[in-house]
């Protein structure tokens, strides 16, 4: 299954240059997150795939067909962007129907009962079933957005393209409405890039993930690789909490302020480690004789599911995500050990 393949694009507002060489493919029912800083050149990207801005160099191709110079309505790509994407004057039933592009164009034969049996089964699929009269004012954010992908769907593209759809949400919403768009997204099997500044969103909805700095792809792969194993300290600082330390490996293990870790893949000399809270596992210390080196607790926080313990010692303060408190308390001794191997990055 084809869907979109972007190949080598660069792009430029006057002589600066904020997309550089990118190279994505995203077969139909998958999604695509590009996740990156603000001003990284995430929505330039966007608006290349959808014929908005012009590629200075590279191609863009929809079902292995090159559309680099297809105007957007003719790409059989639809765009869902930030808030404010519906025409306020339009109800809900026309918004949609404007994605049908039935602006200006005659009814003939069955195409109006048509046109109505589509604006239907497109608010039936995100759920709305009855908003169709109603005016874009007097839906939620969430709702809004929903019809904002209806509209996107409406005729039959094989991309769609969300920039930041969910920013103007509060987070229950959110965590909500991404579910069933991303259900939704692979059911209609389109091929689906979601651009977001917002890891847990980036995480939770990716089949495969992008991060994209100073206009550059620094790293593309599954959610669980680009989060375990970073191709840089600074892709691995964007995607999640990251604990970086100072290390010196030999082989397969690193030396470390918190002692000796396992790497990921063998690494020699001085450099850094890159590891997350929940692989720092605390535990009691010996309280008769406690080993030198040792960490205290700074302080805890119970938060259900996960809690929080800061240690110190060694001259490094860090957090650890654990299951359990075990009955920690501020100031008590405790050993610290690192879970899983754990990313090595030479240099100084
Ligand atoms: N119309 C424009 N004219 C000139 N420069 C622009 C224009 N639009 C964006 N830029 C610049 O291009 C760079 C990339 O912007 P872009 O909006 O693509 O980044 P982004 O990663 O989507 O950021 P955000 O997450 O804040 O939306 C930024 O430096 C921005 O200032």
């Amino acid at each position: 299954m084809t869907g979109l393949t972007i190949e080598n694009v660069s792009a430029r507002y006057g002589a600066a240059e904020v997309v550089t060489d990118v190279t994505l493919d995203v077969p139909r029912g998958d999604l695509l997150a590009v996740l990156g800083p603000s001003g990284g050149g995430k929505t330039t990207l966007l608006r290349v795939a959808a014929g908005l801005h012009p590629a200075a160099s590279g191609r863009v191709s929809v079902d292995d067909v090159i559309v680099t110079d297809v105007p957007p309505e003719r790409r059989g790509v639809g765009l869902v962007p930030q808030e404010g994407a519906l025409f306020p004057h339009l109800n809900v039933a026309r918004n949609i129907g404007y994605g049908l592009g039935r602006a200006n164009r005659p009814w003939r034969g069955g195409a109006r009962e048509e046109h109505r049996r589509r604006v239907e089964e497109l608010l039936d699929l995100v759920g709305l079933p009855r908003v169709g009269d109603r005016k874009p004012s007097a839906l939620s954010g969430g709702q809004q957005q929903r019809i904002a992908l209806a509209r996107a769907l409406a005729p039959r593209p094989s991309v769609v393209l969300l920039d930041e759809p969910f920013s103007a949400l509060d987070a229950g919403l959110r965590a909500s409405l991404r579910a069933d768009v991303r259900t939704l997204l692979r059911e209609q099997s389109v091929a689906a890039v979601l651009v977001t500044h917002d890891q847990t969103e980036a995480l939770a909805m990716a089949d495969r993930l992008a991060v994209m700095l100073d206009g550059r792809i620094a790293q593309v792969g599954s959610p669980e690789e680009v989060y375990g194993r970073p191709a840089s300290v600074a892709v691995g600082e964007f995607v999640g909490e990251a604990i970086v330390l100072e290390a010196e490996a030999f082989g397969d293990c690193a030396q470390t302020p918190l002692g000796k870790v396992q790497l990921v893949s063998p690494g020699h000399g001085v450099g850094r480690v890159l590891l997350r809270p929940e692989q720092i596992e605390v535990g009691a210390a010996p309280t008769k004789c406690p080993a030198a080196g040792s960490f205290t607790v700074r302080d805890t926080a119970f938060g259900g599911a996960h809690s929080e313990v800061r240690v110190e010692g060694m001259g490094i303060a860090v957090r650890a995500l654990c299951t359990t408190l075990h009955g920690l308390q501020a100031g008590d001794p405790v050993t610290v050990s690192v879970r899983r191997p754990v990313p090595f990055y030479p240099g100084g």
